[in-house]
Order: structure tokens, then sequence, then C-alpha cells
């Protein structure tokens, strides 16, 4: 049986401007209403900037750890990704939300049963409301790029055809400059240099393509792109396009991240903060949207395999600092933190 497709934001956003009038599910309660909400430190960027190309390893282990301790959250600046390979990758992705037919997007949505074996994959609109019923202003499209055995292709995009070979190029760049960052964390956490990537899965660690799209919106003021939130994956590496929209709460503040060309923003996710027991903190962010400009993100979750058992390393843990997070299964955690039941 297949589902009713409900109707993209992206289509919604069109008869919106047409209208002019805002379907009252996406208004947001007040306190979360992004213009009460931001402080805005205007032009100096408050987050942290990570330079791989830093020649002091000394110097670069204790920014990442200090970044990863403190904000949770880092630009990611002289990565090693060309940027033809990025501007590739964000082109057919861009070109797939404007140019396929809805029906060559409902071709790559999760066409299983609600409430069954649905997998977050594919395209469409956030699966689950909020508590309160209310939507976001966004669609996506989800698929895995690594390991080759993860990925399913049903999810990829037939068009535009170069689609593959874009996602697949990424990939292996994406690779390389994350294998990099994880080597750090680990050396920032006093751990020798494949700690955290065996602790993973090594070669079994999962990358995770998501493509959000927020299309402008007449009340920018009363909607969210994404609500706040905290990634379930061990880190998260983001492409943005131009135009900002990412928020991250530091001392009980939204701050805006800032667009830097060619960099790439890096989230801990929870399972880093699990296996760091806590000396490197998950961080909490959301997305606001534009009047009158399309934000796109392309981040990649870097996730353990679903059996795998992520706990505090007992490296870390002792008498003085016992674990404060229990060991479960990857797959355990991510449906307690999918169905809101305690962790
Ligand atoms: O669009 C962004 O910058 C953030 C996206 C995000 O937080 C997510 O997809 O989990
Ligand atoms: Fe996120």
């Amino acid at each position: 049986m297949e589902m009713e497709m409900e109707k993209s934001v992206q289509a919604l956003a069109s008869a919106t401007l047409l209208s002019g009038t805002l379907p009252a599910e996406f208004i947001r309660p007040l306190a979360e209403q992004p213009t009460a909400t931001t402080r805005h430190y205007g032009p100096v960027s408050m987050i942290p900037t990570v330079d791989l190309s830093e020649t002091d390893q000394e110097k670069l282990v204790q920014a990442i750890s200090e970044a990863c301790g403190t904000w949770g959250t880092f630009q990611l600046v002289n990565h090693g990704i060309p940027p033809e390979a990025i501007n590739r990758l964000q082109s057919v992705g861009r070109e797939f939300f404007e140019l396929s037919s809805p029906k060559e997007k409902e071709e790559c949505s999760d066409k299983a049963p609600a409430g069954g074996s649905r997998s977050v994959g594919g395209y469409g609109r956030q699966v689950r409301e909020d508590a309160d019923g209310k939507k976001v202003w966004s669609d996506h499209l989800f698929h895995k790029i690594w390991p080759p055995s993860s990925i399913n292709y049903q999810f990829w995009p037939k068009n535009p055809p170069s689609y593959r070979e874009a996602n697949e190029e990424y990939a292996v760049y994406l690779r390389e400059a994350s294998d990099k960052v994880l080597k750090l964390m680990s050396l920032g956490l006093g751990l020798e240099e494949n700690a955290l990537g065996e602790a993973l899965g090594g070669e079994q660690l999962q990358y995770n393509l998501k493509i959000n799209y927020y299309p402008p919106c007449p009340r920018p003021d009363l909607v969210l792109g994404l609500v706040a939130h905290r990634d379930l994956s061990a880190i998260t590496v983001l492409v943005p396009n131009e135009v900002p929209g990412l928020q991250v709460l530091k001392d009980d503040q939204w701050i805006e991240v800032e667009y830097i060309p060619n960099s790439l923003i890096v989230h801990v996710g929870d399972q880093i903060e699990i296996l760091s027991n806590g000396k490197y903190r998950s961080v909490l962010h959301r997305v606001t949207v534009k009047k009158d400009r399309l934000r796109m993100s392309w981040p990649v979750f870097l996730e353990p395999p679903a059996e795998l058992v992520v706990g505090p390393l007992p490296q870390l843990i002792n008498d003085q600092d016992p674990a404060k997070y229990k060991p479960q299964k990857f797959k355990d955690y991510m449906f307690s933190k999918l169905n809101k039941l305690p962790e």
C-alpha cells in the first residue's frame, strides 16, 4: 500500500506567497519565535574556527578540544575538500528539489507504511510533529553515502543524472576530512588517535547525508526551519549555502552561525558526548528561515552501526570521574530518542 504524500513545504510556500496567509500549524509558541529570542553579536563570529592547515599539531588539538568542550560546534576551514566538489554536491541537490516533479520526488520517498518498519530515509517532511502539533518550515532528503554496503539507492535521485557521481565524489573527500577531525578529537581527550574512530565502528562508521530545503517564508518571525535539537550522530559535518539561519545555544542565548565561504560546520553529536563522558558537548541548535531567500544545507551524520554498543570510554572513567551515561546499542538510543522515551 502506498502512502498519500503530505504536501511539501516547498509547495505550501508557493501557495502561501500567493495567499499571504501562513497556515496556523507552522506558528511557533512565543517562547520559540526567532525574533523574540535571538541575540545578535554583529560582524564578529562567535563560533570557534578550526583551521586544518595549522601545522602546529598541539595548537590544533587544543583548538578542537576547546571548541568541542565549550561550544560543541565549530567552523572547519582549510579542510582539504575542493570547493568544486562541494559546488557539485550543492548544485545536484538543488536541481533535485527545484527541477524534479512531485512524482519524481515521491519516488525517492520511503514507501513503507507509517508505524511499520519505516526508516528515516528518503524524501519528505519531518515524520513526527512536535508535541504541540506544530510543523517545521522545511523539506528534506535523507540517504546514506558510505559505506557502499549500507547504501539504498532507492533514495538517491535519478535526476539530475550526475547526482550519483557528485555524491560519491563528496563521500570520498568527506571521509578524509572527518577522519582527521575524529583523530584530533581523540588526541584532545588524551587518547590514542584512533580511539574515537574505533569506538564508533571503524570501517563500519555510517555516513548519512541529509539535504535540508527551507523555502522563503512570508513570516520568518513566527516559524522555525527546524526546532531546537541535538544530533544523535557522533559528529555532523555540514555544508551550508550562503543564506544564514543556523543558530546554536550558548549560555542560554541563541547565536547565529555566520556563513564563511568554503567552511564546513561541525557539530558534536550525542554519541561523542557519551564516549567522552561529557567532556565534549552535543550542541543544541535550531534553524530560522528568511523572507526572500532559500536556505539549503547538506549535513552528513556520522553514526555507529546500529548494533554497536556505545558508552563512556573506559580510559576516561575513574573514581573521580564516574560514568555519566549508560552504555547501549546505537539503535536502542536512536529508538528512545525518536520516540521521546527516557534515554
Ligand atoms: O540547516 C542547518 O544548518 C542545520 C540542519 C540540522 O540541524 C539538521 O538537519 O539536523
Ligand atoms: Fe541538527
